[in-house]
Formats: structure tokens, C-alpha cells, sequence
């Protein structure tokens, strides 16, 4: 058996960044830019109103009135030049005309017998006006490569006239389910049988990163069945995830399946708990996981290794997942051999382990909000001691 720090070193080892590819920015939330993005023009591409209001020639402004002439709603691009000693009605988002360099607001302002009136003390030359290529100039850089393209990022591109975008693709995901006792959830229970949640807690948790899977399968616990299936999915997938299947047991023939499709295995069984079977595999550059069945042990093992593999497929520059060195909030005791991740809930900058941490179980989990990592050889954990934390995305 190796150790925690030795699997995920051979699984970050045989990772490799996928082909960037175009696609459109509506679909790129998410992915991690693989070109600098830069502005084609200037952004506004001309001197642009910030208020509802009028626009006049700030030094012609000296009785404080001015003839009122014209109006320029947003789209409007054919307004004539201001002439002097007047102004014009604008409104947010319109070009402000040559000749014109700042808007009142109207709240600010009287218009009597076609005059308007300026009652703005404070109002300097330029105000309320955006000036041409203020959020951008054309040509300048927008948003470098390597980074993450959030909902604001997005915008801003869109904002700029950018309609696609060089990005590291989101890997091909299929879920392949084992075990002849699961029963879907919303169906009756038979004696013997349990329900089917490993596939919801894969789907659910690969939401988080943005991801879906393309598939989700469910096989028996039959060496040629399972062999079919995995094989149709290795060829479809980037990422093959498997739940179940994967320990010693007559029906656990995963790793058989795996052998007979050409995938060579790295490892399987690390020194931790939960997810003591985990088995890791590739294909080429494709990732196997052979998740241990156990509810826990399948999200456990996907924090922990395929969650940091998947980043690193998508070139992403920091992991959602954040470390951290916090104190426990009470004491916990642990045989020594096996790196323990507990299900713990931060609170106040500490860390409580919950109860109810076996693998078959997820009620901790459902209202854990991190890992508590107790290392291999550690066995009493005293309250106040400084433990690592990987904090967990909502
Ligand atoms: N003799 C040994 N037995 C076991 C060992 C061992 O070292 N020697 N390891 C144990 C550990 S640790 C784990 S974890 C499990 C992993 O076993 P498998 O990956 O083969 O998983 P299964 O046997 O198929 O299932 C385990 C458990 O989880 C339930 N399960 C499976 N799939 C689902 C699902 N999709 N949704 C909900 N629950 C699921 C299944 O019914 C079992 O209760 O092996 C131990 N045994
Ligand atoms: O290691 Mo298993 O995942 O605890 O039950």
C-alpha cells in the first residue's frame, strides 16, 4: 500500500493539461483561458453619458443657462455637433456630442421657457462623462491567459465585443455505477437492497466544478458485462469514474475489467481512510478512478484525487479546494497506520470531527463543510492541536 502523498503524486504525475480549443464565451464559465484575450477597439468607443441628464460645453457654461436644443437617446449616432451656448437632452449609455464635454444630471438642473438652468455647485468639466476607450483601449491587454473565466469575466469579455475565446476544454466525464443490490431512489426497497446515491453524489459534486458527465451507467457485477461497458466508455471519456466494485470481494471485478481493457494500473490501495481500495489507472492520457463503493469513500477519494486531477486537465491555476493549518475544537483518537480524512465542520477558525464517520455513512458528511486530515502515524489528537484542513466548495 502507498501512502497518501505517493498516490496523489502518481496521479498528478500521469495528469496532463487537455488541448485548448475555441468555443463560444457563453459556454466558458469556468474554463481556464488558454490565450491572452485582448480589446479590438476602444471600450466605450466614444465619449459616453452617465447619467440621464443634458450635455453641454462646460467652459461656455456662464450664466448658468443655456438654450436647450435636440436630445440624444443611447443608440442614438448621428447627432450633430453642440452649438454653442446650448445644450442637449441626454440619457445614460449616449454618445455626448462634439463640442460637448460634461452632463448634469436632471435632478440637478431647471429648464423654464426652453432655458435650462444649472444648479450643480460641484459639478467639474468632464462629469458624468466616460471618456472614449476609458475601460479599455483597443489593443490593450483584457484578461491574460491562465485565468479563470467567472461570471464577471465573461461579461467584461462580451462587453468588449469578444463573442469566443481559447479556453482548456472541460474533460469528458462518464460515471459507470456497480452493484446488483442498488435500487434507484424513489422506488420501493427489497430486502437486500440499498439505494443507488454514489451516481447523485458524483453528478452534484461535478457541478461544483462546472462539470457534467456525459454518461452515466449503470453495470452488473459480471466480469464480461462490466468489461463491455467500461470499454465503450473508455473510448468516449477523458475521465472514467467508477463506483464500487474495486475491494476483494468474489463480485468485485473492476480491477480484472480494467486489466482486460489495456488499462494500466498505477496503484490500488492507499494508506487512508476512508477509500482504502481506491484504484488509479490510465489509458493513454485517460484517468480511471475506481471509486470504493462505499457513499463516503466515493466523495472522500473524489475531494481528494480526482477533484485535483480534474483541475489539472483544466489547466485551473489554484484548486477550490484550500488548505489550511486550523486547531481542533476537540480531541480525537485514531489507531496509527492509515491517514484519517474526518468529516469536520469549521466554526469560529476551528475544527470540529464529527460523528457518524463511517464509510457507509453520509450524515456527517451531508453537514461537513471540510476534512480534517490526521496523518499516518498519529493516534491521540488533543483539542487546540493544529491539524491540516482542506476546506470544502459549496
Ligand atoms: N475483505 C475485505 N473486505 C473489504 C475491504 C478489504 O480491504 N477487505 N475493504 C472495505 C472497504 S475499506 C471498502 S471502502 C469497500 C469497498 O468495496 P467496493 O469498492 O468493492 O464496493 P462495494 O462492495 O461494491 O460496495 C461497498 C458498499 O457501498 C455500497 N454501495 C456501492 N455502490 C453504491 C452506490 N452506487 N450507491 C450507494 N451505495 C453503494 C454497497 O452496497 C456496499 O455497502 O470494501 C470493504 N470490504
Ligand atoms: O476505506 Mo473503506 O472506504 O473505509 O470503507
Amino acid at each position: 500500500m502507498i501512502s497518501v502523498a505517493e498516490a496523489k503524486k502518481i496521479i498528478h504525475d500521469h495528469t496532463q493539461s487537455l488541448t485548448p480549443v475555441t468555443m463560444p464565451l457563453k459556454e466558458a464559465v469556468g474554463m481556464v483561458l488558454a490565450e491572452d484575450c485582448f480589446a479590438g477597439s476602444d471600450i466605450p468607443g466614444f465619449p459616453q453619458s452617465a447619467m440621464d441628464g443634458y450635455a453641454f460645453a462646460f467652459d461656455s457654461w456662464k450664466q448658468k443657462t443655456l438654450l436647450l436644443q435636440g436630445e440624444i437617446p443611447a443608440g442614438r449616432g448621428d447627432a450633430p455637433p453642440l452649438e454653442a451656448g446650448t445644450a442637449v437632452r441626454i440619457f445614460t449609455g449616449a454618445a455626448v456630442p462634439e463640442n460637448a464635454d460634461t452632463v448634469v444630471m436632471q435632478e440637478k438642473t431647471r429648464v423654464e421657457n426652453g432655458q435650462l438652468i444649472i444648479e450643480d455647485d460641484l459639478l467639474e468639466k468632464g462629469g458624468n462623462v466616460r471618456p472614449k476607450g476609458s475601460e479599455m483601449m483597443s489593443g490593450a491587454l483584457a484578461i491574460p491567459q491562465g485565468n479563470v473565466l467567472t461570471a464577471a469575466s465573461i461579461g467584461f469579455l462580451a462587453g468588449l465585443g469578444i463573442h469566443e475565446v481559447n479556453v482548456y476544454p472541460k474533460p469528458k466525464i462518464s460515471i459507470v455505477v456497480t452493484g446488483n443490490e442498488l435500487q434507484q431512489p424513489g422506488q420501493p426497497l427489497e430486502f437486500g437492497q440499498v439505494y443507488e446515491s454514489n451516481s447523485y453524489t458524483l453528478t452534484a459534486v461535478l457541478q461544483t466544478l462546472h462539470l457534467e458527465a456525459a454518461s452515466v451507467v449503470y453495470a452488473a457485477d459480471d466480469l464480461s458485462t462490466l468489461q463491455e461497458t467500461l470499454k465503450f466508455h473508455l473510448e468516449t471519456s477523458d475521465v472514467l469514474l467508477i463506483t464500487g466494485g474495486v475491494s476483494v470481494g468474489d463480485y468485485d471485478f473492476v480491477s480484472k475489467a480494467l486489466e482486460n481493457c489495456g488499462v494500466e494500473k498505477h496503484f490500488h490501495k492507499i494508506k487512508q481512510k476512508p477509500g482504502k481500495p481506491l484504484f488509479f489507472g490510465t489509458l493513454g492520457n485517460k484517468l480511471v478512478f475506481g471509486l470504493p463503493g462505499n457513499p463516503s469513500s466515493v466523495l472522500t477519494c473524489f475531494y481528494e484525487y480526482t477533484w485535483p486531477a480534474l483541475e489539472q486537465m483544466m489547466h485551473m491555476p489554484h484548486s477550490k479546494i484550500i488548505a489550511r493549518e486550523l486547531p481542533l475544537a476537540r480531541g480525537y483518537t485514531k489507531k496509527p497506520g492509515l491517514t484519517h480524512f474526518l468529516k469536520g465542520l469549521l466554526l469560529n477558525d476551528a475544527v470540529i470531527p464529527l460523528d457518524a464517520q463511517e464509510s457507509y455513512r453520509m450524515r456527517s458528511f451531508a453537514t461537513a463543510n471540510c476534512f480534517i486530515i490526521l496523518e499516518e502515524e498519529g493516534t491521540e489528537y488533543h483539542t487546540d492541536d493544529i491539524v491540516t484542513v482542506h476546506i470544502l466548495p459549496a
